[in-house]
């Protein structure tokens, strides 16, 4: 039996749709696998409820058959699904490092970023590497179609989950078709600033960058509460503030003294709008790690 456990990311961090991500220390899932003439999933924990088991609507299945490695998965949830923090990334990632060890296939961490996304893709309807690849390399990452570049990051974070659902493949419709070229200068600026701050380990650089005026406006209109949140969390030392993945989850950069403040300013600020959350301190953390029973 080989078990993983794989992190939560937080995708695009504002300015960098579809590309940037960073792997969260906490919250986590733990998915085991045994060998098995035919792939069967069991799931249990937090949202399981909501998660099917058929391999053909799990994350997971579609990695099993990419890697042509049948088993008997089980998944304990950690991390809510519908949830902005990576959740069917994190078992994605997860099975798939899990089943390359217990099926001796031999590939590299970076070799399984888009087998995983194969079984992300099941979910959100396109390949987007940003949860996967954070979830199995760890650290900040830039992900694109061709490669992935990590910077092993020291940033303080604050997750705000609060109890509403809101699909990937729904927050992608929302996405705006194109893109003005005052809009793209703003951008590039933007996930520059954040990439040199992760470089600096610097949550002021970061928070800046996560300043975002094309796909977060429109996302944060699904978010109950948002734009409360995100004034409450800076108002308590949040260096920046953006929708984590497709939301709802909201995430914020911090310096380590005022992460307990911010988690509270944010859970209030939610309660305000009528809507229970709960917050994480974490901080970027390292991608799956992999345990042979
Ligand atoms: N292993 C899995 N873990 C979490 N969600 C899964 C899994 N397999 C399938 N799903 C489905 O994927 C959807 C959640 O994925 P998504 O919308 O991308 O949100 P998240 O940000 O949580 O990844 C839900 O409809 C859920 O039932
Ligand atoms: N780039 C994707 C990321 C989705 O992340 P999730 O954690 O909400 O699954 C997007 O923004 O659609």
């Amino acid at each position: 039996m080989v078990t993983v456990r794989a992190p939560a990311t937080s995708a695009n961090l504002g300015s960098g749709f579809d590309v940037f991500g960073a792997a969260l220390d906490r919250p986590a899932d733990v998915v085991r696998v045994e060998k098995a003439e035919r792939t069967t999933i069991e799931v249990t924990g937090y949202g399981a409820e909501f998660i099917p088991e058929d391999p053909d609507r799990n994350t997971v299945g579609a990695v099993a058959e990419a890697l042509d490695a049948p088993a008997h998965i089980r998944i304990d949830k950690g991390i809510r699904p519908s949830s902005g923090l990576g959740s069917s990334g994190a078992s994605a990632a997860a099975a798939a490092l899990a089943l390359n060890e217990l099926y001796d296939r031999g590939l590299s961490r970076r070799e399984l970023v888009p087998i995983a996304g194969k079984g992300e893709a099941t979910v959100s309807g396109e390949v987007h590497l940003d949860n996967v690849a954070p979830a199995l390399l760890g650290g900040f990452t830039v992900a694109t179609d061709r490669d992935v570049t990590v910077v092993d990051a020291d940033i303080p974070l604050v997750a705000c989950l609060p109890e509403i659902a809101v699909s990937t493949r729904d927050a992608r419709d929302v996405v705006p078709a194109g893109a003005t070229m005052e809009q793209l200068i703003y951008t590039v600026g933007r996930a520059a600033t954040l990439t040199t701050g992760m470089c600096r380990d610097d949550p002021r650089l970061v928070g800046k960058g996560m300043h975002d005026r094309l796909v977060t406006p429109a996302r944060a209109d699904l978010i109950a509460g948002y734009d409360g949140v995100r004034e409450a969390a800076l108002a308590a030392g949040a260096t920046g503030v953006t929708v984590s993945g497709a939301g709802p989850g909201v995430i914020a950069a911090c310096y380590p003294e005022d992460r307990q403040d911010i988690a509270a300013a944010m859970v209030n600020g939610f309660e305000d709008a009528g809507v229970d959350a709960r917050a994480y301190q974490t901080k970027i953390g390292r991608g799956a790690t992999l345990y042979r029973d």
